[in-house]
């Protein structure tokens, strides 16, 4: 069969892909863009972007709502239209994605629309037809869909996935969310905010199961202040969808709601891929990289099909790792000691590093402090729910956590602080401005314990 040749295939072309794409085809490579969907993946289109417009206009109503009390009187009338036309017409473009493959292909990209999978080494086939070559390499960025858990009953239903959810035209009256990670806890909070009857159901023993305990159990209890029923530690045994209404069965009692969110994580589908022509396990549930992003010999991966933590800024950061490689540059190692993530609930939770159970596993003695952000002065003053937890060896910070308003922003400075591996001490010297939240982080240093 005729195979058009090009430098590098880039495979997928969500934040990560775009990225290397688009700055291999500036370096003068000719290189040719898979893309099965739209040009710039999930964040832009049923992720981040919207999610987060969703959430604006959520806590813009929840801080209307606490004007009594603190400054008046105010009637808050929430609107879904706004929300959604925003949603359509400023973060998607009727999710259209012509802008981002204009930006690929005027930097002198071939866009090649169509699903890739591989069929030999360098050689990438799209829909069965069009074959591709690449004399360097191939990178391979196709990232997650939702992951379906097998429920008896659920499949078949109308259940929504994050994409039916950000596409949401309506605030259903009553809705179930299955899974409180990051997405189902986000979700959650914005169509209760707006006036649905929200269930949350998740089948670990706290919310946010991947953050410190303190975090989940912060989120459950103003989600039930909310109006939102949390049920953790939840098995769902059966689904049913009659009329205008699902029926969720758990061992505790069922559920009913208009609308139900499966937010129970997501999956790579490297068999149809076709992984195994480059000798990797297509049954496994990322691609394996190492610090280069390199999966194979001419085949490197970045972005959640890594598995290395499924954020846009992760995609990002191995992007430009693997195109220093792609390069044959002098790059940086990737290092993962310090990954930040944020989750956009109100309050805020963020993180970085290790918490301290993952700590403790690595066989790290570890020092652990946490205070409530309202003992400080400004958290008090704002009436805020949060919390700092801060991990630490010996001598540095390993790990730390912060809830509340603007955590993500108080998060940067935790970053810097275990990326950089600022040594406990020096933290303590430095001067915090007052009254900030971050403040709270040195109040929780001093209450570090001795090694
Ligand atoms: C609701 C939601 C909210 C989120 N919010 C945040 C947030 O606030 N902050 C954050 O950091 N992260 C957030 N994320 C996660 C973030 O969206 C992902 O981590 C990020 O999009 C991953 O980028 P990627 O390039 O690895 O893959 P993706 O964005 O998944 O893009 C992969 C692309 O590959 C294409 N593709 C797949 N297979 C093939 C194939 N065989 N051939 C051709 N093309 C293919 C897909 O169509 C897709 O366009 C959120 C996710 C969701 C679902
Ligand atoms: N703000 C952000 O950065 C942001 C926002 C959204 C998503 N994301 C990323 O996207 C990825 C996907 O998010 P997610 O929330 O879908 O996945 P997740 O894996 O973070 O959470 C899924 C949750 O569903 C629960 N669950 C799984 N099966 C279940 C079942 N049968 N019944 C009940 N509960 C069940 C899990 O215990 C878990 O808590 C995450 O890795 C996250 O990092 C990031």
């Amino acid at each position: 069969m005729y195979a058009e040749e090009f430098d590098v295939i880039v495979v997928g072309l969500g934040p990560g892909g775009e990225e290397v794409a688009g700055r291999l085809a500036e370096a003068g490579l000719a290189v040719a863009g898979v893309e099965a969907d739209l040009v710039g993946g999930e964040c832009p289109y049923w992720g981040c972007v919207p999610s987060k417009m969703m959430i604006r206009a959520a806590d813009l109503l929840a801080e209307g709502r606490r004007i009594p009390g603190m400054a008046g009187q105010a009637a808050v009338v929430s609107d879904w239209a706004p929300v959604a036309r925003r949603i359509r017409e400023e973060a998607t473009d009727h999710w259209n994605d012509k802008v981002a493959a204009d930006r690929f292909t005027d930097k002198g990209g071939t866009l090649v629309r169509g699903r890739g999978r591989l069929t030999g080494p360098r050689e990438v086939t799209v829909d069965g037809t069009r074959v591709l070559r690449a004399r360097r390499g191939v990178v391979i960025s196709t990232g997650t869909h939702a992951s379906v858990p097998p429920i008896p009953g659920l499949a078949g239903t109308p259940y929504w996935t994050n994409h039916a959810a950000i596409e949401a035209e309506q605030v259903p009256e009553s809705l179930i969310v299955l899974g409180a990670g990051a997405v189902g806890a986000e979700l959650a909070q914005v169509f209760r905010r707006f006036g649905a009857e929200v269930t949350v159901i998740e089948g670990a023993e706290r919310m946010l199961p991947q953050e410190e305990p303190e975090a989940g159990e912060l989120i459950a209890k103003v989600f039930t202040r909310e109006g939102m029923s949390v049920h953790t530690g939840a098995k769902v045994t059966r689904v049913d969808h009659h009329g205008a209404a699902f029926t969720v069965m758990t061992e505790e009692g069922s559920h009913r709601a208009e609308r139900l969110l499966v937010a129970t994580g997501r999956q790579t589908d490297l068999a149809a891929l076709g992984v195994g022509v480059i000798g990797l396990d297509e049954s496994a549930k990322a691609i394996d990289v190492d610090e280069h992003m390199r999966a194979a010999d001419g085949v490197w991966a970045l972005g959640d099909v890594t598995g290395k933590g499924a954020f846009t800024h992760m995609a990002m950061y191995q992007a430009r790792i693997a195109l220093a490689d792609v390069l044959g540059e002098q790059g940086p190692a990737a290092a993962y000691h310090a990954v930040p993530r944020v989750t956009f609930t109100d309050p805020e939770v963020g993180s970085v590093g290790m918490t301290a159970r993952q700590a403790s596993e690595k066989g790290i003695a570890v020092r652990v402090a946490t205070t409530e952000v309202s003992s400080s002065a400004r958290g008090w003053i704002h009436g805020a729910d949060g919390l700092i937890k801060l991990v630490a060896d010996e001598r540095v910070l390993v790990g730390a956590t912060c809830a509340g308003p603007y955590a993500g922003e108080v998060l940067g400075l935790l970053t810097l602080a275990v990326h950089s591996r600022v040594p406990i001490e020096e933290l303590k010297r430095m001067i915090y401005a007052y009254p900030t939240f971050h403040r709270a982080v040195e109040d929780t240093l001093g209450q570090l314990g001795r090694p």
